[in-house]
């Protein structure tokens, strides 16, 4: 598939089966290279899988087909020489309960790297400060590097994950429900810092929560029953949606 200028994600006729259960039933949706891109729709309606089609993560589900395309920078996500590690390091995960590893927040932050063989420590600290202050935690935790990274507030571990993601150097962030399980004033500070993120790289969210998608995304698309009604603008999407479906449901006729 051709891509336009700027689309860093191309996704063309995507159908993903649970066995017998048509999940995802033929979506066409591309993603324009930096900005947050929100996915939204009731529960059940295929907004998760379609995230976790991005970067295979549907793979380690048994029983699961994909057919379609989809590409990464014009690349075949689904190509057989596709390497998932490095695959699942372009593109990155934030799931919606933290997943820090039961490490310190440092050996957390260079854990990709010294997978990777990075052994000099004037690299990996860099990487551990730039990486923490890019997620917005740095000044929380500079003086406390070797603390538990479990220690830490739900909304800490949430930017520690982000910050142990960016030290990997992704092209695409994916984020399912990123603050689903965080209280308000940790959700605020994950949404400032992905407004700063959103400058440097391509972020993609699944989000149940209307205000957090109309606040801080540039582009919005609604699923429901696992296909895609809409996608636009966000302004466009909230004050002047097209379909009947994503007018009843951003009235909450229904959801
Ligand atoms: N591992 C699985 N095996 C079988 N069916 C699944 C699996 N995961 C999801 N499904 C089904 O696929 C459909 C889409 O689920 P998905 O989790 O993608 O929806 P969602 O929009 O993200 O929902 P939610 O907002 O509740 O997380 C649902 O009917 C769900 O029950």
């Amino acid at each position: 598939m051709k891509m336009l200028e700027n689309e860093i994600i191309t996704t063309k006729n995507v159908h993903l089966y649970y066995g017998q259960k048509e999940a995802l039933k033929g979506i066409n949706l591309n993603f324009k290279e930096k900005g947050i891109h929100a996915l939204i729709g009731p529960s059940g309606c295929g907004k998760s899988t379609y995230l976790r089609t991005l970067n295979r993560m549907n793979d380690m589900i048994d029983n699961v087909k994909i057919t379609g395309d989809i590409q990464l920078n014009g690349q075949d996500v689904y190509d057989e020489k596709m390497d998932l590690v490095e695959l699942r390091t372009r593109v990155g995960m934030v799931f919606q309960q933290p997943n820090p590893f039961p490490f310190s927040i440092y050996d957390n932050v260079t854990y990709g790297l010294k997978m990777a063989g990075v052994k000099d420590k004037n690299i990996l600290d860099e990487a551990v400060e730039t990486s923490l202050k890019k997620a917005a935690i740095w000044d929380e935790v500079k003086d406390d590097l070797k603390k538990n990274a479990l220690a830490l507030s739900g909304g800490q571990q949430q930017r520690i994950c982000i910050a142990r993601l960016l030290a990997n150097s992704p092209e695409v962030i994916l984020l399912d429900e990123p603050t689903s399980a965080l209280d308000p004033i940790s959700t605020d500070k994950v949404e400032e810092m992905l407004l700063t993120l959103k400058d440097d790289y391509t972020c993609i969210m699944v989000t149940h929560n209307m205000q957090q998608a109309s606040r801080i995304s540039d582009t919005t698309s609604f699923f429901l029953d696992g296909n895609l009604i809409e996608s636009d603008t966000t302004k466009t999407m909230f004050l002047n949606p097209k379909e009947k479906q994503t007018i009843d449901y951003l009235s909450g006729k229904f959801g």
